[in-house]
Formats: C-alpha cells, structure tokens, sequence
C-alpha cells in the first residue's frame, strides 16, 4: 500500500507551535509581506532574522506529539511519503525517518550569494559569513512566497503513485501545496483529510475525520 501524506501547521498545534491562520496565527501580528518573501529579506534583513530565531526557538521547546509518533509507526506498514508544509523539525523527532520539507526547515541556513546549504540550529544572522563563500548573505533555508517549493517534482510523483493520499491539519490555502489532494484524486487515489475543521479544499477528499490531530491520527493509522 502506498501512501502519501501531507502535513501543515496543525499537526503541530498541540505541541504549543502555533499556526498561521487561527485566531492567534503568526499573521495575526506579522504580515507575510514583511517577514515571508524575498523582497522582505532584502529590505530588512534583520527583521527577518529575528521573525526565524523566534519560530527556531519555539520549535526548540516543543515536543513531537502523538500525531508525530503515529505517522513513524505508520512508515514501518506500508510505503510512506511524508511532506510536510511545516518548518519545524517535530516529524523527525517524532521518528519519522524520511520527510518532504516542501517549504523548508527553520534549522537550516543558505547562502544567498553561492546558494550552499548548512544547518545552523542556533540564533542567525544575516551578518553570518557563508562557510562555503565566506559571503555574509545567510538567509534562513526556508521557501518565501514568490519562491519554488523544493522537491516539487518528488512530490507530484508521489501524489500521482499514491493509493491513498492524507491532508492533516492544513487549511488549503497556499499553493501548489493546496492542489495535491486533487491531484491525487485525478490519479485514482482514495483521499483522506484529518482535521479539526473544514478546509479550502475539503471538496476534493472522499473522507474526512474530524477531531483534534493527537486523537484521530493515531485513530486512523491504527
Ligand atoms: C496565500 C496564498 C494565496 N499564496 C500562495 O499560495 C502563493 C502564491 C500562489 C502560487 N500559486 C497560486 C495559485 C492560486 C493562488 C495563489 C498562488 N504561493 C507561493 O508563493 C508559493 C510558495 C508558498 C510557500 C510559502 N512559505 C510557507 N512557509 C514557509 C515560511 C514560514 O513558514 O514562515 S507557506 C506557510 O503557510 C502555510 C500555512 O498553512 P497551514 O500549514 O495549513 O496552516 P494554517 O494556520 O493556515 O491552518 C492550520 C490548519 O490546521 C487545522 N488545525 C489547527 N489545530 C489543529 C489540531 N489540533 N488538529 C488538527 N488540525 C488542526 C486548522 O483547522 C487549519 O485547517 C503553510 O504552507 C506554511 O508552510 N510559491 C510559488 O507559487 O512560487 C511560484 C514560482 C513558480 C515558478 C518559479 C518560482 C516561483
């Protein structure tokens, strides 16, 4: 059985990473525009900078939960492919040995001058020299908007060769993650959203199980 899973800040939710969207969601008191896009980091670096070491180190205190731990035992029944929307590192945490991270990973650093990649768990800045160019133009390893998600092509393959493709705890709102599920069901797969609440794109799943995240997903993979 072959399975495709795609995760959003949700599954997070009840290890205290907050959301986006909700009520009290980092956009309610930071605009996209200002801490989330290119242009952002070219106007104000610092700004950004500071945006990242507060997720880095609020993802530092969490702890993966039951919803984490449940998709590890799943890897080891059937062919899983996880993606995840979310930066945090909770999946791997949790066991999850491989993981998608589509838009990034807050443990991460890039050199916006010769592109080398490193990871760098601390607090960063974009004063930090490049250990590869030893340029200081390190931005956080994170997909802004305006920027290609990475290992789209991996993804798409994924969806397309699932059996069953999984949404869990995301609003359907961000694209091209929020097309997958159709995607995935144009291709025959039985699809599947897990949620506390409707989503954007909740018309393109057969099945939904409603409920919080650290309940259903072990309910649904056992
Ligand atoms: C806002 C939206 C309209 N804009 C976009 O989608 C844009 C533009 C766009 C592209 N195509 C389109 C088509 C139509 C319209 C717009 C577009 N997309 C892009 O810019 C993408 C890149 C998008 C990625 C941006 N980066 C992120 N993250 C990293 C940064 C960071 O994290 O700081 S997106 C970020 O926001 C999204 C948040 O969504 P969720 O994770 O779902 O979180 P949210 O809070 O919204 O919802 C939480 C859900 O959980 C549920 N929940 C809560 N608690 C629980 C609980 N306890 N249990 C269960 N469920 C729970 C809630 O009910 C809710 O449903 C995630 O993707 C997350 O990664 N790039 C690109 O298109 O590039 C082009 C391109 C093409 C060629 C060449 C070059 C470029």
């Amino acid at each position: 059985m072959r399975v495709t899973v795609l995760t959003g800040a949700g599954i997070s939710a009840e290890s205290g990473i907050r959301t986006f969207r909700a009520s009290d969601g980092l956009w309610e008191d930071h605009r996209i525009e200002d801490v989330a896009t290119p242009e952002a980091f070219q106007r104000d670096p610092a700004l950004v900078q500071r945006f990242y070491n507060m997720r880095r180190a609020d993802a530092a205190q969490a702890q993966p939960n039951a919803a984490h731990r449940a998709l590890a035992d799943l890897a080891l029944r059937c062919e899983l492919t996880l993606i995840t929307q979310n930066v945090d590192d909770l999946h791997e945490r949790g066991g999850s040995p491989a993981v998608i991270h589509m838009h990034g990973r807050l443990n991460g650093a890039l050199c916006a001058a010769c592109e080398a990649r490193w990871t760098a768990p601390g607090v960063m800045s974009h004063q930090d020299a490049c250990p590869n160019c030893g340029r200081a133009a390190t931005r956080p390893d994170i997909v802004w908007f305006g920027e290609m998600p990475y290992q789209m092509e991996e993804i798409w393959a994924a969806v397309e060769a699932a059996d069953v493709f999984a949404a869990i705890g995301t609003s359907g709102q961000v694209y091209p993650a929020a097309a997958l599920a159709q995607h995935a069901r144009r291709h025959g797969a039985e699809t599947v959203e897990l949620n506390i609440a409707a989503s954007a794109v909740s018309r393109d799943f057969v099945r939904h199980l409603t409920g919080p995240a650290t309940r259903i997903v072990p309910e649904w993979v056992a």
